[in-house]
């Protein structure tokens, strides 16, 4: 029997690494949802190509689109947020979630109340809602597996491992494009120089937040929240090479590494694979040429997001929500021209702070609506601290 595979968010980055590697052995996988937002073109060839049974836009204006570039060809037009969480509740055994942002929160959990297994890339999920979607798997005999290259990571080097023994996660990070700049120069920096991650091929948002640290930021939230470690236990060591995507310390002194090429398509496909190894299209690294690896200490000043994270998780509640739609709020200010670099993390550390001044907010219970609840006052905030500063 083939596997029924959803991919949503398929038409970008992760997406079409994804795709890549379902696209290498056909009869394996039988396409059920695939997903997108503006890249209509791109989603009716994948639908097309891959046979699915339906294609969903979350662009509701482009429905007569999708759809025309679906005649004649079996596969079902959708769009809008209901129908992203429809395809999410068809029945399928592995779903990859990569849509970017907290919009990907909403599906994720319906694909795990029909019991699939969530192949995690979209870490916003579990910084929004972590009790929630490890909750909704629990409940419903579902499992997420992490796709993030340093928790896929960390989640190989504890195979067979006893979570009592583990000391410490230590996650790299690549320090992104201005990693070597002087601390003056950030407030200039442009879009386009915040684009070019030295390392990864990745969506511009996420290649933003690796410049900024805010997706390292992210990734200390997910590691707490994934593996349930206290937050004094997660280190952040800057590896300007990425290619030890993380470390896991144990009791007796060992450091396990997980050593690899840059290439998503290692994290993806062992969590398509999984519990099995395959063999995957990744380059074989030759250490001989590369000779040796660097490490430094994260610098805070350089990169106030990890120290909001830190915050973050000491406040604890619903302040993981809070903290991503500010940092969305910020990238859309960064993006548009409105805010300069640095003023990103500002317009975070501002938004916090109001709304951990209303304690009932952040205190609510972990539901969706209440997540959602906090997301929206999170960026009314942010977009009036984002005005503030233009003036
Ligand atoms: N790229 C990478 O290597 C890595 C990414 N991740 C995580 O994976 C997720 C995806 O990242 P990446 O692939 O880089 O992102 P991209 O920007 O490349 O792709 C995002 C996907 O989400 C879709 N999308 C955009 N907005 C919405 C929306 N409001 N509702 C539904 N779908 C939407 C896009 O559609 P369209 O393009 O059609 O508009 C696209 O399919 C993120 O959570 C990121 O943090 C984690 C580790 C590595
Ligand atoms: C590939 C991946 O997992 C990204 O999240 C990566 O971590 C980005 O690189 P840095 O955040 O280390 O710059
Ligand atoms: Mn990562």
């Amino acid at each position: 029997m083939p596997r029924r595979v959803s991919i949503f968010g398929a038409t970008g980055s992760i997406g079409q690494n994804t795709i890549d590697l379902i696209r290498r052995d056909p009869e394996r996988y039988r396409v059920v949802a695939l997903t997108g937002a503006r890249n209509i073109a791109q989603l009716a060839a994948d639908a097309r190509a891959l046979n699915a049974e339906i294609a969903v836009t979350a662009e509701e204006r482009l429905l007569p689109e999708l759809r025309a570039a679906l005649a004649g060809s079996g596969v079902t037009a959708a769009a809008g947020q209901g129908a992203l969480e429809e395809a999410a509740a068809r029945p399928a055994d592995w779903v990859m979630s990569a849509i970017i942002g907290a919009a990907g929160l909403a599906p994720g959990i319906a694909a795990l109340r029909q019991g699939a297994t969530l192949a995690l890339a979209n870490k916003e999920s579990l910084v929004c809602a972590g009790a929630l979607m490890l909750e909704t798997a629990r409940t419903h005999g579902a499992r997420i597996l992490p796709v993030d290259s340093e928790h896929s990571a960390v989640f190989q080097a504890l195979q067979g491992e006893d979570m009592a023994a583990v000391e410490r996660i230590i996650l790299t990070a690549s320090g992104g494009a201005f990693r070597d700049w002087p601390l003056e120069r950030l407030a200039e920096a442009t879009l386009e120089q915040a684009t070019d991650h030295p390392n990864w091929d990745m969506g511009q948002r996420i290649t933003i937040d690796s410049a900024s640290m805010f997706n390292k930021a992210m990734e200390v939230i997910e590691t707490r929240e994934f593996f349930s470690i206290d937050p004094e236990r997660i280190e952040v060591l800057v590896h300007p090479q990425s290619m030890i995507h993380a470390l896991v310390g144990f009791n007796d002194g060992a450091l396990m590494a997980h050593v690899g090429p840059p290439d998503m398509r290692h994290a993806i496909g062992y969590a398509l694979h999984h519990p099995q190894r395959e063999k995957l299209p990744v380059e074989r690294l030759d250490l001989a040429r590369i000779g040796c690896f660097e490490f430094r200490a994260p610098d805070d000043a350089r990169w106030p997001a990890l120290r909001l994270a830190r915050e973050v998780m000491a406040e604890g509640g619903l302040c993981g929500a809070a903290f991503n739609a500010a940092k969305e709020t910020a990238l859309d200010g960064f993006i548009s021209g409105a805010l300069r670099f640095t003023e990103m993390a500002e317009v975070v550390e501002r938004t916090l702070d109001v709304l951990s001044r209303q304690g009932g907010v952040i205190g609510a219970a972990m539901t969706l609506d209440n997540v959602a609840h906090v997301d929206h006052l999170a960026r009314q905030v942010a977009r009036a601290a984002t005005q503030e500063r233009t003036g």
